[in-house]
């Protein structure tokens, strides 16, 4: 199936604090929407600095439980391929910040693997294993659900998940999940959803906040190709939103210049 694409959205806020709580709350809202819709809702969780911080305005929004929780699939873009309940897994991180207290459903939150895990330390086993829980529950023989939003922080060099520029997954296009050796971002072994997967999305969100963001932000919205600069690859089926502070929107790209901005 061709897909339109239809170009990014941009929506900038002030500041790092305010786009946490705004991406917040258009998250309750697109997770209202969805269930309201189809009785269920799927959301897609990154790792860094400003994905976790989403989860926690929402933990703490009081348009919170307005979502039925338990009807609510967590998935996770990537994780980093340490010890269960690990402080720097993507997975402890978001446990701490939202998932703890709201009440999701167990078997509907999807960790990736860990490396004391049922594969033991084999970062391609989990990230088989993640696959097969993908296909599972994906619908018409998809290799992965159509999700209905998929959370990505943006890294300086214009990674997502654990999509490094010019990496040997940036070359994949048949497998889903991934195992990453040697992540220029500590630490070095992790686990990804591939760009294909990412695009099974309807919305894709990139969060990004931060001077250090600006040029990759940049790369990402111009005509850049996704090996060079994966940030580019990431569409949503029907939507995809950068979600900016005002640093990380200082230089973007002719086209996408934002009102009341100078
Ligand atoms: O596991 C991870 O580290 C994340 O999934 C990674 O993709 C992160 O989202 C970006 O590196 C941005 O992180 P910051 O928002 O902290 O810059």
């Amino acid at each position: 199936m061709s897909r339109i694409v239809t170009p990014p959205t941009v929506v900038v806020q002030p500041d790092a604090d305010l786009l946490a709580k705004a991406a917040a709350a258009r998250l309750v809202t697109r997770l209202v929407d969805a269930q309201a819709l189809r009785g269920t809702a799927s959301v897609v969780l990154t790792g860094g600095g400003i994905g976790i911080a989403v989860l926690e305005q929402l933990a703490l929004s009081p348009a919170r439980d307005a979502v039925d929780w338990s009807r609510v699939d967590v998935w996770w873009g990537d994780e980093r391929f340490l010890p269960s309940g690990h402080a720097d897994r993507n997975e402890t991180q978001a446990r701490r910040a939202l998932l703890d207290h709201v009440p999701v459903s167990a078997e509907r939150v999807h960790p990736m693997a860990a490396s004391d895990g049922a594969d033991g330390d084999d970062p391609e086993a989990g990230a088989r294993r993640y696959a097969d829980e993908l296909r599972e529950a994906a619908e018409y023989g998809d290799p992965v659900p159509v999700f209905d939003v998929c959370l990505l922080g943006v890294g300086p060099d214009a990674h997502v998940a654990s999509l490094f520029p010019e990496r040997p997954a940036m070359y994949e296009t048949e497998r889903t999940v991934v195992a990453v050796h040697g992540s220029p971002k500590p630490p070095p072994v992790r686990i990804s959803l591939t760009l294909p997967a990412i695009r099974s999305a309807r919305e894709v969100w990139l969060l990004a906040a931060g001077e250090a963001k600006a040029h990759a932000v940049r790369l990402a919205l111009d005509k850049a190709g996704p090996v060079q600069v994966p940030a580019a690859g990431a569409r949503g089926r029907s939507r995809t939103l950068f979600l900016l502070d005002r640093a990380a929107a200082g230089a973007l790209p002719p086209g996408f210049s934002v009102p009341g901005t100078a």
